[in-house]
């Protein structure tokens, strides 16, 4: 009835382990094969020494217990007796000695698994380009780095031990009463057997569909909350962070009603096996007192079925309840699949990239795959090494494409990118990274120190490099005026700190990073006269030094240090001008 989940699972949980680890899988499921039937014997082993204990002389009725009476020269049956408890001692003691190594083993594998998932998945999304990375989004991407392995762990891996560990227990028990008692047997066949698999059949698909709904659910929650406190002060000025508030309250709503019902069905099985074992006995009972003559052996059968039911239910309830998890979270192997052609992506070889005269687009075309029309339509400049290039142009005009094309976040469908008279490929990307620097309106900052954010956490800071950093973009001043200075925390998202500070940390991780090339994105629009200032003063100085910059802006004066600057309309560069003819073309509109 579940080869399918099962033999699944497996395929799935195999594919995550190295052949020394598939070695130590199987080592780890002959231990706990074994453990389960020192379980089952340990139990058995309580009747024999019960009998014994309460019917005086048993023990010579047994072959076995008599054989090592006499073998042994015990004197008197009380002193076997209790020679008898204290080995059952001895033997729980170790069985359960046994059975906590096995489960410490097969916990610390399973962490060790997990681990590789969370590794693998990391790996996957490390090599998204950022094209598919903006697309997947950040709440999925948490998702499936984070969630989805621990989801892989708790509902597939471990309820694979547990139904394998169960199905031996069950089998040990079914067996020795196939052989010992084979009419009883046949009643538990009857009975247990349509109920299990009624139970599993009815909860399977159910909780498939939790499963799949609330896999959908839970990053809805997460890409709320996020952008909740990201736009925590825009919202409340709007008044719509009630708004954000139950649209969370209602996902949150259905997802406890999907945890309430998952819940409930894993209250359910337990429930209905001992019903349909309660009728059973019932019926037999019945059919005893009111039908048949010989109610002696009725009786006897009843007494065995409820001790064999009484121990098997509690297995039969797990090995259901594993199935049924295994179903319920099915949806993780679809998710774990997703981008598997990244887990084999061969890092391209990288060569080097000498970046002495020029950066030249020729002919350059790029739309983005859902649109037709192309957003920067045939482009070509070539620009020299220390210029300083702006680019103008109306709103949704592709400065910002444009831009993101230079950064390689976006690939042109034509042309070409050249630096130095060499294509950009993708064997030489790390190196162009590593010349470039960018500067973007909001300025990615972490919650940490300015020294850790402007050499992003560096392990071995280059004091002398972040110390002419700090100058070159303006900063000196400010970072004295701190009580800590340059170990001063700047807040979540650099709260602490005013939007020019913002992008002045950003020059200064860029010229940190010695970049050559420095892309700013509206670097100013958002400042007021006295930052837009400070701005301007860390441009102007950076137009001493020779990194070629290209600046994005929308208020002129920023321009001032441009050597040209581009004019763009609907995606064509329409005009190149100087800081001065541009002034004089906005004084005559
Ligand atoms: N991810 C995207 N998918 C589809 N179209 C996009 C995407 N990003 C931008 N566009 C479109 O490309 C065009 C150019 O956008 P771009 O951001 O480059 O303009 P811009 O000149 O920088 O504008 P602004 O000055 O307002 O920032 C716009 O029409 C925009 O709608």
């Amino acid at each position: 009835m579940s080869q399918g989940i099962i033999s699944e699972s497996v395929r799935n949980f195999l594919f995550y382990l190295s052949s020394v680890q598939k070695r130590k899988a199987a080592w780890m499921f002959l231990l706990l094969i074994l453990s389960s039937v020192i379980d089952v014997f340990g139990l058995a082993s309580l009747v024999p020494i019960i009998i014994a204990a309460s019917r005086p002389g048993s023990i010579f009725r047994n072959s076995i217990t008599n054989w090592v009476y006499h073998a042994l020269h015990f004197q008197s049956e009380k002193t076997f007796l209790v020679f008898l408890i204290i080995g059952l001692i001895i033997f729980f003691l170790v069985k359960n000695a046994f059975t906590t190594l096995v489960n410490y083993q097969q916990v610390r594998f399973t962490a060790e698994i997990a681990l590789k998932v969370v590794n693998n998945q990391l790996g996957k999304y490390n090599n998204l380009s950022f094209w598919d990375f903006s697309r997947v989004g950040t709440s999925n991407l948490i998702h499936y780095t984070v969630g989805v392995p621990q989801i892989f762990v708790n509902g597939i891996i471990r309820q694979l031990f547990q139904f394998f560990s169960e199905l031996v227990v069950t089998l040990v028990i079914v067996i020795a009463i196939l052989i010992y008692q084979p009419a009883l047997f046949l009643v538990l066949a009857v009975v247990l057997g349509p109920a299990t698999s009624l139970t599993y059949r009815v909860l399977r698909n159910r909780s498939m569909r939790i499963g799949i709904r609330a896999d959908v659910l839970k990053p809805v929650t997460f890409k709320l909350m996020s952008e909740a406190f990201a736009g925590y002060v825009e919202l409340k000025l709007a008044g719509k962070q009630f708004q954000v508030k139950d649209k969370v309250l209602e996902n949150q709503e259905e997802l406890q009603d999907l945890e309430a019902v998952s819940y409930l069905y894993s209250q359910l099985p337990l429930k209905m096996i001992e019903m349909v074992a309660i009728l059973a006995v019932a019926t037999i009972f019945l059919y005893s007192l009111l039908i048949s003559e010989n109610t002696e052996n009725l009786v006897t059968i009843i007494g065995l079925f409820a001790a064999a039911a009484y121990r098997l239910m509690p297995s039969v309830n797990r090995l259901i309840l594993s199935l049924v998890s295994l179903k319920q979270h099915r949806f993780v192997f679809d998710n774990l699949s997703l981008h598997r052609h990244l887990e084999e992506k061969v890092a391209p070889l990288q060569q080097p990239l000498v970046f002495e005269h020029s950066i030249e687009l020729r002919n350059v075309t790029f739309a983005f795959p859902e649109t037709i029309k192309p957003v920067l339509n045939n482009i070509s400049f070539k620009v020299s090494k220390g210029e300083r290039i702006g680019l103008v142009g109306s709103s949704g005009s592709g400065k910002t494409t444009l831009m993101n094309l230079l950064l390689r976040f976006y690939e042109e469908q034509q042309g070409q990118l050249l630096i130095d008279g060499h294509p950009l490929t993708e064997h030489n990307l790390d190196a162009w990274y590593r010349l470039v620097g960018y500067v973007k309106q909001d300025t990615f900052l972490m919650e940490a120190s300015i020294r850790d954010n402007i050499t992003l956490a560096d392990k071995n800071v280059d004091e002398q490099r972040l110390q002419y950093a700090i100058e070159q973009a303006s900063l000196a001043d400010f970072v004295q005026s701190l009580p800590d200075g340059i170990n001063s925390l700047i807040g979540e998202r650099g709260s602490r700190l005013s939007g020019g500070q913002r992008q002045r940390i950003g020059i200064a991780r860029a010229l940190y990073k010695r970049t050559e090339i420095l892309l700013m994105d509206e670097a100013t629009s958002a400042l007021d006269n006295e930052t837009e200032r400070e701005v301007n003063e860390a441009i102007s100085r950076l137009a001493t030094t020779d990194i070629t910059i290209f600046i994005i802006a929308h208020r002129i004066t920023t321009l001032r240090d441009c050597t040209k600057i581009y004019e763009m309309k609907d995606g064509r560069l329409i005009a190149e001008r100087t800081y001065d003819e541009l002034v004089r073309n906005v004084l005559a509109n």
